[in-house]
């Protein structure tokens, strides 16, 4: 088994659509009528320790409700999740020790206790021995830069540090696994940046698993290795990146270096000159109606050629397209 196990796993919810008139209000005291929402529906997925897993979807896909279920908050309809030999929900109190959570739409910090008082609550809390406890607050207040506001109480502080604040308080109890739902939301680059280097760094010293929905496709680029995408509830994907673009995006850009500063000549439409910068060119393909190999033999047949480069292509633009689909 692997770490992190999910076999043909739903969720359904019941959802009661509202009654109107004050006969039908009357009804539904005695039947309420319901409908069932499946917002997981049939996952399939092994995560192995120290993994870093990006978990896409568009709005509504199902992504919160999997972490849910992960962390044991809510019970599947059906299917197996085992997480480190345990049941979730059958062990809710056994896997909350070795799991560190942040929803990013929602904070766990005492609006008015500074941070430092925060982490000491969670000392006894989670009953953190001393000397882990010492090691891991200085380790992240350095990490995070909190010097400066772990003093101040939470009201006081920029969404972005109580983000910072929210991810040390997560890893104090040393999770074997983090999850982490839209951590990136609303910061600036300079936060988001800081957030990222951390999950890595996290992930590096201390072989943390981690497993990250978010809608911001940097945070899947720089800090995952590997890609989830689910859609209305059922997996879509599952692979690397470098995969996940190749399987979805249709274009690939050629990057040319021409001998000389010459405009770029091109006989053949299925081409797109997208940009000329000098001697070098950037060129465009569908690979659906054109192949790398015979898109190079037609420039390098009509044009001077020092050197070629293919970039792949560019992570947002893919997702957006497939998610406007
Ligand atoms: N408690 C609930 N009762 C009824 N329906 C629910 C409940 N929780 C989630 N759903 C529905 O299940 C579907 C999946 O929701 P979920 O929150 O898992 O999506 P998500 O991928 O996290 O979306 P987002 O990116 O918007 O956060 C949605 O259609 C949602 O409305």
């Amino acid at each position: 088994m692997a770490f992190i196990e999910m076999q043909n796993v739903t969720k359904q919810f019941r959802v009661y659509p509202r009654q109107k008139g004050f006969a039908n209000a009357l009804k539904s005291l005695v039947y309420k009528p319901y409908e069932i929402k499946t917002a997981v529906d049939g996952i399939d997925f092994s995560i192995a320790k120290g993994e870093l897993v990006g978990y896409i979807g568009a709005n509504g896909a199902g992504k919160s409700t999997t972490i849910k279920m992960l962390s044991g908050i809510l019970v599947p309809t059906s299917g197996q999740i085992e997480v480190g030999g345990l049941v979730p929900h059958e062990n809710r109190k056994r896997n909350a020790g070795r799991i560190g959570v942040v929803f990013g739409q929602r904070s766990q910090l005492y609006w008015d206790l500074p941070m430092e008082e925060t982490f000491d609550l969670y000392k006894r809390m989670y009953k953190i021995d001393a000397a882990a406890f010492k090691r891991n607050v200085q380790f992240f207040v350095e990490l995070l830069d909190m010097q400066e506001f772990v003093r101040r109480p939470t009201r006081q502080l920029s969404l972005g540090q109580k983000m910072r604040a929210n991810l040390a308080l997560a890893m104090l109890h040393d999770p074997e696994i983090l999850y982490l739902d839209e951590p990136t939301i609303g910061l600036d680059v300079v936060a988001k940046s800081k957030i990222r280097k951390f999950i890595r760094e996290i992930n590096r010293e201390k072989a943390t698993t981690v497993i990250l929905t978010t809608h911001d496709m940097n945070d899947i680029e720089e800090i995952c290795d590997r890609l989830i995408m689910i859609d209305h509830g059922r997996k879509m994907f599952d692979g690397t990146l470098h995969e996940f673009k190749q399987t979805y995006s249709d274009s690939t850009i050629v990057i040319l270096d021409l001998e000389e500063d010459a405009a770029l000549q091109v006989s053949d439409g299925r081409l797109k000159v997208i940009q000329e910068d000098g001697q070098r060119k950037y060129v465009s393909i569908d690979k659906n109606i054109i192949s790398l190999v015979d898109a190079i033999t037609q420039l390098a047949q009509t044009n001077r050629i020092r050197e070629v480069n293919v970039k792949e292509p560019d992570i947002e633009d893919t997702v957006r397209r497939i998610f406007e689909k």
